[in-house]
């Protein structure tokens, strides 16, 4: 029935204020109307479609995807759009592309690493895309092990160039977005070498294709490296292969801010830590939180609608059969995936605050918290992001077989994400990178200085080891200093196991190998605690709107206890709570699953996503499952004929071979 909001009755059911409840989840009332002014408008113009995608070979498929991109930047222009709407409205357009690459690293990487000069030279021609770029750091050989780079950038003193050279096969540039058909230019990463010396793995601008007619410049090989999981997803963005033959660039396209080359060819660090030349990471790692909550919101509100319009089973009395959403079990699956999205907005929240913060500190040359933002976007980072690709897999299950459709939206989705557990930085990777600041801070507790941020409750870790959980009824666990406490001593107690067993390696770097798998661990227990207590801290302001605040302290206990229940063996054998409290806590589970029941469609319209957004039949606004379904499937090419080409050529004699055979 078209026009017919299936849902409405689900709508009436809601205790709180849905509007209310969209600014929390934009972030302001201003981010709300801008996020909603952009979506409509790509939603309504055609230009955009994107319903097609699965259908496209590659070529279409990536020559679409430019059309997409000029038309985008077309409209930006017309309507004159802010910097924050034109973002705003790139994101809606909701496929992967160059510009991502170009907005997302590559500028960045010139305003993190560039001096004064360099950024007045380059950012006016990114900004008005006179250049595109790309960020090319990952090798056929080395990803992870930056330093590992083969890349090399010799100073020629004769010439003020450097000479940039992929001495390997293992050496060619492998994976960067953007960089197979479109880059005009690039932030290169190579081995810095002056005088036969080598400084290690620095970033350099170089041009890689002629602005005249594209081509690429004398000494450059580049190209796209191929098909990639999933049919559309991914394969809208030109992941690529770079090798240099000699390349030369002025000194000037080093980037200078972390240290320099002189006209003479020395070698000069500033002030700065080295480690900058990684800061475009960090930068990248703290957008990817905010948009995991994004990905695993998407997927949580088509499988929340659809759980409430599907029905199978226990139809009595005349009554229709029940809703899937009114089983526990869907239940006990769905809600704290719609609990961790919200989770995940407000630690993505937070984590804005933190870089905005080490980024003004780092203007006044001020280091101090570099490595709080390394450890946080790293591990935070590996933490939702694979909470959302195991998500959106479990949201799929959760519409049965109907999510294994293309038109339900899930597989794109999960296509598309899932590679976020592998770039910018391998999830096993970046939490190893959190326990060796985990174990850092351990070391230097009885030195006398005091651990700040994040891991300041390794302060108490004393008080932290004999602490004893209070809990005596399941309501106590809605009390957030009972959930802070067992988290934080769960968290402390697995750290202070690995640095006690550490302690007993001769050689550290040996015993980190031989107990990494419980370092990774004691780094998960932390980024968990984080995501806890900041969704704790964000619930002690001022949130208006009728039941606003209390649903989210529902979603809040939902997290924290699904946590706990999850890992109970943790909290079990660390000894910080009793197989008791920790029953306890699974009976408090189940009646905030019921307290959230009658609000889980009005917590997913608090996304504000519009349908063609969400791009699902089983995630839309009005329900109208069923009869979109079935138009859906007699759009599929393979519908166009009755007959399927291929039929008469290979079935048909196959059949009458059959009919002979029978006959015999
Ligand atoms: C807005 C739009 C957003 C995005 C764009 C859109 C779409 C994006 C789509 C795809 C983009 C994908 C792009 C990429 O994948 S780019 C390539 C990313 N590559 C990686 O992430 C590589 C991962 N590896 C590393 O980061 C490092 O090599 C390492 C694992 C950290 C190890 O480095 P190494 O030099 O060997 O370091 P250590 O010896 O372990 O550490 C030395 C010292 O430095 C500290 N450290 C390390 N990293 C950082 C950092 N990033 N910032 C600050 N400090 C850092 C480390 O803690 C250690 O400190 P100590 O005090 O202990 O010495
Ligand atoms: C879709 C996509 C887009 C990308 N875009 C870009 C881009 O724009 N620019 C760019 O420069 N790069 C890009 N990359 C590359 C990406 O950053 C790397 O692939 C990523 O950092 C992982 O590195 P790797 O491939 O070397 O993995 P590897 O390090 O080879 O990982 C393989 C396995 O080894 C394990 N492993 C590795 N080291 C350790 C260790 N020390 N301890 C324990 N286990 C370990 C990992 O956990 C993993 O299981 C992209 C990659 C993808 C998939």
């Amino acid at each position: 029935m078209e026009g017919v909001d299936h849902l409405a009755f689900e709508r009436n059911k809601a205790q709180f204020d849905v509007d209310a409840m969209k600014i929390v989840w934009a972030g302001s009332s201003h981010a709300l109307e801008v996020s909603d002014r952009m979506s409509r408008l790509v939603a309504s113009d055609p230009a955009f479609r994107k319903d097609n995608r699965a259908m496209l070979g590659r070529k279409e498929l990536f020559k679409n995807t430019l059309r997409k991109a000029a038309y985008a930047l077309k409209r930006i222009i017309e309507l004159r759009l802010s910097e924050e709407e034109a973002s705003m409205l790139r994101s809606f357009v909701d496929e992967p592309a160059f510009t991502d690459l170009h907005w997302g690293m590559f500028v960045p990487a010139i305003k993190g690493q560039g001096t004064e000069e360099q950024l007045k030279k380059w950012l006016p021609l990114a900004q008005k895309m006179q250049i595109i770029g790309c960020y090319a750091q990952t090798e056929l050989g080395h990803g992870s092990n930056v330093q590992g780079l083969e890349t090399t950038v010799t100073f020629d003193p004769k010439t003020d160039e450097f000479v940039i050279h992929s001495p390997t096969l293992t050496s060619s540039k492998w994976w960067p977005g953007g960089l197979g058909k479109i880059s005009t230019h690039a932030v290169v990463y190579g081995r810095l070498i002056t005088d036969g010396q080598d400084h290690g793995v620095h970033g350099f601008i170089v041009q890689l294709r002629s602005l005249d007619d594209h081509l690429p410049l004398p000494g450059i090989t580049v190209g796209d490296i191929g098909m990639k999981f999933g049919n559309g997803a991914y394969n809208t963005m030109d992941n690529g292969v770079l090798r240099f033959d000699h390349v030369r660039i002025p000194r000037d396209q080093m980037l200078m801010r972390v240290s320099r080359v002189t006209r003479e060819g020395k070698y000069v660090q500033s002030n700065v830590p080295r480690q900058l030349v990684y800061g475009t990471m960090v930068y990248v790692r703290q957008t990817i939180v905010s948009d995991a909550s994004t990905a695993l919101s998407r997927a949580v509100c088509i499988a929340t609608r659809y759980s409430a319009v599907r029905r199978q089973f226990g139809a009595t009395g005349g009554n229709p059969e029940s809703q899937v959403i009114d089983y526990k079990t869907q239940q006990a699956r769905l809600f704290p995936l719609l609990a961790s999205a919200y989770a995940f907005r407000f630690v993505g929240e937070w984590l804005k605050w933190l870089y905005t913060d080490v980024m003004t500190r780092l203007q006044a040359n001020d280091f101090s918290t570099l490595p709080e933002a390394h450890a946080c976007t790293a591990g935070l980072k590996s933490l939702t992001t694979s909470a959302t690709s195991d998500g959106i897999e479990e949201c799929r299950k959760l519409c049965g077989g109907h999510g294994y459709l293309c038109s339900s939206g899930l597989p794109e989705l999960f296509a598309v994400y899932v590679p976020t557990c592998t770039y910018e930085g391998d999830n096993i990777v970046l939490l190893l990178q959190v326990a060796r600041h985990l174990m850092k801070t351990i070391s230097q507790l009885g030195s006398g200085k005091k651990p700040v941020g994040t891991v300041a409750y390794m302060g108490r870790v004393e008080q932290l080891m004999e602490s004893r959980s209070d809990v005596q009824k399941a309501e106590d666990w809605l009390n957030p200093s009972a959930v802070l406490g067992a988290f934080e001593a769960r968290a402390a107690r697995k750290s202070v196991a690995c640095a006690k067993n550490l302690s007993k390696f001769s050689n550290p770097e040996e015993g980190f190998l031989e107990l990494s798998n419980d370092l990774v661990e004691a780094a998960r227990a932390h980024c968990q605690l984080i995501v806890v207590s900041k969704f704790i801290d964000k619930l002690q302001q001022d949130i208006p709107g009728k039941g606003v605040k209390q649903l989210l302290e529902v979603l809040c206990s939902i997290y924290a206890l699904f946590h706990l229940h999850k890992h109970l063996g943790d909290f079990l054998s660390t000894g910080c709570i009793t197989s008791k409290q920790g029953s306890l806590a699974n009976d408090q589970l189940r009646s905030l699953y019921s307290q959230v029941r009658p609000n889980a469609i009005g917590l997913v319209d608090a996304f504000n996503y519009t349908d063609h957004y969400l791009s699902s039949i089983l995630g839309r606004y009005d329900g109208n499952v069923y009869p979109k379904l079935y138009e859906e499937a007699w759009k599929d090419p393979l519908n166009d004929s009755v007959i399927p080409d291929g039929f008469q050529e290979y079935i048909r004699p196959m059949l009458k071979q059959q009919l002979r055979n029978a006959r015999l």
